[in-house]
């Protein structure tokens, strides 16, 4: 039987992410790839993105997080996950053992200040974006990333061709558009999710903007499809949006789910993501979702 039979989760979600949060500190246990993707087949704990908290590894931290798409594959990085995770080690009665409005979280791709601004609003400090070609990555070089060429042409929408890229700790590509909404995302995203630019597949956004600190975002992620928000996708864009000169460096991006305000910081470089979280219920896995998964 996995060790996941009968073990607590909660649902949560920041902006319509679908985020599942599990707690495994305090043993050497690691999620499955095919475990993932069972926890996410049943509606009681489907999620976009699943957070699982581990013991912390570098000394100041609180907590180290892998962070798995609904198909299994690994992320080094999650907004709206993160502000859940948040949440839930300041206020969940079982998780919640941190002190104070303040915590550190680690991930694969570096760590993840997180405070707590009001009751269920949080800003995370996503730390700089990785603007290198080989950083974000892509497969070959480009001097310079805020817009780079692809290979796939798409005869319907031929105008989405040069996007520009940004890792923040996972691939993003932006597309500028006049209308986000204008586009089938769930027929081309995919298509862009797997252009062979893109060694790691990407995150794709459709980035409308409206004004020197709006944005409206669209967004589908590797690994995960079409969700109502993406708060790394937002911070992406209003760094390539401020690179490009299309806005200041401060703005709100309305996705699908709700805004979130994203400010490039001076000086250091760091980009903060501030929004809410929500949680829905929790519950415990069903020893049955397992079967089969190893
Ligand atoms: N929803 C997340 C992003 C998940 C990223 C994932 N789809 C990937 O990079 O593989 C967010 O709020 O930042």
């Amino acid at each position: 039987m996995s060790f996941l039979a009968n073990h607590r989760f909660l649902k949560m979600n920041g902006l319509g992410n679908e985020i599942t949060v599990l707690d495994l500190r305090g043993t050497p246990l690691r999620v499955s790839a095919a475990e993932a993707r069972a926890i996410a087949a049943d509606p009681r704990s489907r999620f976009d993105q699943l957070m699982v908290l581990h013991d912390p590894v570098t000394p100041g931290t609180d907590a180290y997080m892998r962070i798995y798409n609904t198909d299994g594959s690994e992320s080094g990085a999650c907004g709206n996950g993160t502000r859940c995770v948040g949440w839930a080690m300041m206020t969940d009665p079982v998780m919640g053992h941190a002190s104070g409005r303040t915590l550190v979280l680690e991930t694969k791709a570096g760590l993840l200040p997180t405070e707590q601004v009001s009751d269920r609003v949080f800003t995370v400090d996503m730390g700089p974006p990785r603007l290198a070609w080989n950083e974000i990555p892509l497969s070959r070089p480009f001097p310079d990333t805020r817009t780079i060429a692809i290979e796939t042409s798409l005869a319907e929408a031929p105008e989405l061709a040069g996007p520009s890229a940004v890792s923040m700790g996972n691939p993003h590509a932006i597309f500028w558009v006049a209308d986000a909404n204008a586009y089938d995302l769930k027929s081309i995203g995919p298509k862009f999710e797997h252009d062979p630019v893109f060694p790691e597949r990407a995150n794709i956004s459709l980035a409308q903007v409206v004004g020197s600190d709006r944005i409206i975002l669209r967004v589908w992620e590797r690994g995960a499809g079409i969700t109502r928000a993406c708060g790394s996708a937002a911070c992406a864009t209003v760094v390539a949006a401020a690179r490009k000169g299309l806005t200041g460096r401060k703005a709100i991006v309305s996705l699908p789910g709700g805004d979130l305000l994203i400010e490039w910081r001076e000086g250091d470089d760091h980009v903060l993501m501030t929004g809410p979280t929500e949680l829905e219920h929790e519950g415990t896995f069903s020893p049955a979702l397992f079967a089969g998964a190893a």
